[in-house]
């Protein structure tokens, strides 16, 4: 380790990288590792990728799911470059039910990966964006593909305890109460949030769950036109990955193209918010029922 190396780092910075999915799975890998290798060079000790990092081309989610090499080296990038990595959604085969039978179709997987390599935890999104969106592609039908998750997930880091959210789970606050009761300090959001959605909602939502669950929150979008096949200018992301404290501040925001975003984590800080403001002690109501 270098001097410089040791002056850039600090035990608690953290990355949110801001990628453009394509179909082409090699692309969207180099685009990830390069930016890895930025991340490793600046001292980050845990970095967050967005949802379906590999391609956005939901043809292509079986393969990938049953591909154990593209699995093995995303395992081996924390080890690599020397971080906990959160592989932000990742298809993934369904686990089978109590009869032993599986849904055919994949679940969107959020892997944490220490900086060994080893699978600390996996989250499976819970709420699929079932939804029309007054924008280029009109229809999303995320369940076509993909099976719901059922099992909030925190796991433990070396920066604080990261509860796991995917993208449209970010409008659920149930999702976000529950995380926090589970300990969560630090909330994780991988997404391809839509152009227009995102334009509208993702910051005053990411600021709300900050500010709700006094956690802070790290946000990693996808970004610009993706290709689907045949179709190049049809689906389209927000970008503006972010990481925000948990007085709801953004300490630093992306554009619309790929890149980083760095910030340093402040437990004592954290501490005292809760301390002066204790609104999870405050509570008089259960959580909403349906
Ligand atoms: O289906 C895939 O191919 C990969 N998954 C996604 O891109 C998912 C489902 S379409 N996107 C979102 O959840 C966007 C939510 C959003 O934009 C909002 O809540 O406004």
């Amino acid at each position: 380790m270098t001097d410089t190396h040791k002056l850039n780092s600090s035990p608690r910075k953290v990355a949110a990288i801001q990628i453009n999915s394509l179909t082409d799975i090699e692309h969207n890998l180099q685009q990830i590792e390069t930016l890895l290798a930025d991340a490793q060079q600046q001292g980050v000790r845990l970095a967050l990728i967005p949802e379906m990092f590999a391609t956005l081309d939901g043809k292509q989610y079986p393969a990938i799911a049953a591909d154990d090499a593209l699995y093995q080296r995303i395992a081996g990038w924390g080890k690599r470059f020397n971080l906990w990595l959160i592989a932000g959604a990742y298809p993934l085969p369904c686990p089978p039910d109590a009869d032993g039978k599986r849904d055919p179709r994949v679940r969107s997987a959020c892997l944490v990966f220490d900086d060994q390599g080893e699978l600390q935890a996996r989250y499976d999104k819970i709420h699929l964006f079932d939804v029309d969106v007054d924008d280029a592609q009109g229809s999303y039908r995320e369940s076509d593909h993909f099976a719901p998750g059922d099992q909030p997930v925190v796991v433990d880091t070396p920066v604080g305890k990261v509860g796991l959210a995917i993208c449209y789970d970010l409008r659920f606050p149930q999702l976000f109460m529950q995380l926090r009761a589970q300990g969560a300090e630090i909330i994780s959001l991988p997404a391809a949030f839509t152009y227009t959605t995102g334009a509208a909602h993702w910051q005053p939502l990411l600021r709300a769950r900050a500010i709700e669950q006094q956690c802070y929150v790290i946000a990693a979008n996808q970004c610009g036109w993706h290709d689907d096949p045949g179709q190049p200018q049809r689906r389209q992301t927000w970008g503006h990955s972010q990481i925000i404290d948990p007085w709801g501040e953004v300490l630093s925001e992306a554009s619309d193209q790929p890149g980083l975003v760095i910030a340093t984590l402040e437990p004592q800080q954290q501490a005292d918010i809760r301390q002066r403001m204790p609104v999870f002690q405050h509570q008089r109501l259960p959580p909403g029922v349906r």
